[in-house]
């Protein structure tokens, strides 16, 4: 049994457009479905909480997706992506089509594969977690008009650069203590902190290139001692995971990983804002079943 969970708004409206394209596929290959629509912000967590068994296919982009875990995890459940967001970052990650006939006939042949999932107490992130510019990136880009403006005109990645450059110019970088597996480290002026289970965030920024959402571990990129300048500069590198080699920016893996700083770092998990820094993050292996 296939149970829809559709967020008719995501990438401004393609949610609702997929969701026909889809609808019509069902009918001629008389198969059988549940449909959800999701109605208010955290109901797709709600509505996956009490599918017990079957497929969840998700038509939405990563903030529904990551609602969808937020309601599954460790249930007999597997996902299924139909990718219809802005940013689409976890589909990308695991190579989903991004063509909505193409990812439906993907899940019909139902291979299924389990990923680990990173965990800040309660809550489950698929992608990438964010602390500090990343977390204020996200803030705004959420609380930002001009995304749903320039979502309108296929711009959704713009939205994001358009947020960085606009939080870059009044950001403060913070000192952070981080614990990554008992080992601890004092780091001076952070920018940021990623944490990441798979790869892209943003809209396919490749901020930890070799993170791998199979492999146990948390892939980290720790961004500090830069000043605004060099920060626009190294920027563009990311989408490209070029980033990685200068020399302002470390990488690091580890499974555990504590983070206090001196001010408040505000804290996302796949787009969704989480909370703020004093923070704990653990990774659990094989958590999520995905088609
Ligand atoms: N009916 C609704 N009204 C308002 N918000 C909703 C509704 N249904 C879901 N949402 C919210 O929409 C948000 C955005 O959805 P989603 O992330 O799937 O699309 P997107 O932002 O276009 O894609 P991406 O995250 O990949 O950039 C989710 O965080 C979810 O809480």
């Amino acid at each position: 049994m296939y149970h829809f969970i559709v967020n008719k708004g995501s990438g401004n409206g393609k949610g609702f457009i997929i969701w026909n394209i889809i609808e019509n596929i069902l009918a001629v290959k008389q198969l059988n479905y549940q449909v959800f629509f999701t109605n208010y912000p955290s109901h797709a967590t709600e509505i996956s909480k009490e599918i017990k068994n079957g497929v969840i296919i998700v038509i939405g982009g990563d903030g529904t997706i990551h609602e969808v875990i937020n309601g599954l995890i460790r249930s007999n459940t597997s996902i299924g992506i139909i990718p219809a967001g802005s940013g689409n970052d976890f589909a990308r990650a695991l190579d989903i089509p991004m063509n909505a006939e193409e990812a439906f006939d993907w899940i019909l042949a139902g291979d299924e594969r389990t990923v680990d999932i990173g965990r800040i107490g309660d809550k489950s992130c698929a992608t990438v977690i964010g602390i500090g510019f990343d977390g204020k990136v996200a803030q705004t880009v959420n609380a930002s008009r001009t995304k749903k403006w320039m979502k309108f005109f296929r711009l959704g990645r713009m939205s994001y650069i358009f947020s960085v450059f606009k939080v870059l110019f009044g950001y403060k970088p913070a000192d952070i203590s981080i614990t990554i597996d008992d080992k601890t480290e004092k780091m001076k002026d952070v920018w940021l902190v990623a944490v990441a289970n798979f790869p892209y965030y943003a809209g396919g920024m490749a901020i930890c290139p070799n993170a791998k959402g199979d492999d146990g571990y948390l892939e980290l990129c720790v961004v500090h001692g830069m000043s605004k300048f060099q920060f626009a500069r190294a920027f563009p590198g990311v989408y490209k995971g070029k980033h990685v080699s200068h020399p302002s920016i470390k990488m690091l893996t580890g499974r555990q990983i504590e983070i206090s700083s001196s001010s408040a770092m505000i804290v996302h998990g796949d787009g969704e804002i989480i909370g703020e820094t004093p923070i704990k993050i653990n990774i659990e292996e094989n958590a999520l079943r995905v088609i």
